[in-house]
């Protein structure tokens, strides 16, 4: 069993639980669930960065990253940094998230926040929705087609923006769909936690261009950057090389200064 085939079997259970905590419809009457998302495609398209920071406490190859920032802070100072975007990892057991994260950081900026979940089912979506999110993510390995079909359909009818995540072809092949808006190539192999920026380059060409292309992990280096734009990525996704700093929004000020001279 991977770590990933572990992660999801716990998920199942976490989102049964949770479902009967809360309620769906208790989740739609959220004063959040009624607030117009803000789009994440258009801040990236409209900027000179193309950074999305992470709030990622830990992970499951590198253990403990940051565990004494406070999210209020990290959305302030990503914000003030001049990121386009905001991840927020929610899962707790593997990641030490919770939506209570995502909320924090809602109420600290206004930047667009992505919920980075493993989605599995539809409550996820509505929960992403009413604590303040604007994207959602969705894992190409862990979902059949049908089923990525279906939850970007449910986002995208929420007012949600959908970000694909995949690792190779196969996974690119049955992604492909309209209710798709950003197509992210994760340099992560979930299996073995190497980290290769070659995963982005071998997949770029064959991602169309009607999508917003992000390049996720292991991006440490302006210079990466500067080489995955060649290659037609818009967005980077950027975790653990700010949140191992002592400050987090200062790091990602300092990189998107040295990236726009
Ligand atoms: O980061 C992990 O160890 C990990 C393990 C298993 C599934 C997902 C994982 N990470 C989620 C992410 O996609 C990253 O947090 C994100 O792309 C930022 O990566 P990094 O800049 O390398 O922290």
């Amino acid at each position: 069993m991977t770590i990933l085939d572990k992660i999801i079997a716990d998920k199942y259970l976490e989102v049964q639980f949770r479902k009967r905590l809360i309620p769906s419809v208790q989740l739609e009457k959220s004063v959040l669930f009624e607030r117009n998302t803000v789009s994440l495609v258009n801040c990236l398209k409209n900027s000179t960065s193309g950074i999305i920071a992470e709030h990622k406490r830990r992970s499951p190859s590198k253990s403990i990253i940051n565990t004494s920032f406070n999210v209020f802070d990290v959305a302030k100072g990503y914000e003030e940094a001049g990121v386009c975007g905001m991840s927020v990892l929610t899962d707790g057991k593997y990641f030490g998230g919770s939506l209570d994260d995502l909320l924090a950081a809602r109420s600290s900026c206004n930047l667009p926040l992505l919920r980075k979940e493993f989605i599995i089912d539809d409550y996820q979506l509505l929960e992403a929705k009413s604590y303040g999110a604007d994207v959602v993510l969705l894992i190409a390995a862990v979902l059949s087609q049908k089923e990525i079909k279906h939850f970007s359909e449910f986002a995208k009818n929420l007012g949600l923006e959908v970000l694909l995540e995949v690792h190779n072809e196969e996974e690119l092949e049955k992604s492909i769909m309209p209710s798709i808006d950003l197509l992210g190539v994760n340099n992560r192999n979930l299996k073995t936690f190497e980290v290769s920026l070659d995963t982005s380059k071998k997949l770029a060409t064959k991602i169309p261009n009607d999508f917003v292309k992000v390049s996720e992990s292991g991006i440490s280096s302006v210079s990466a950057i500067k080489e995955l734009r060649t290659y037609g990525f818009e967005g980077f996704l950027i975790g653990e090389n700010f949140m191992k700093t002592e400050d987090a929004g200062k790091s990602a000020k300092e990189f998107i200064q040295q990236l726009t001279l």
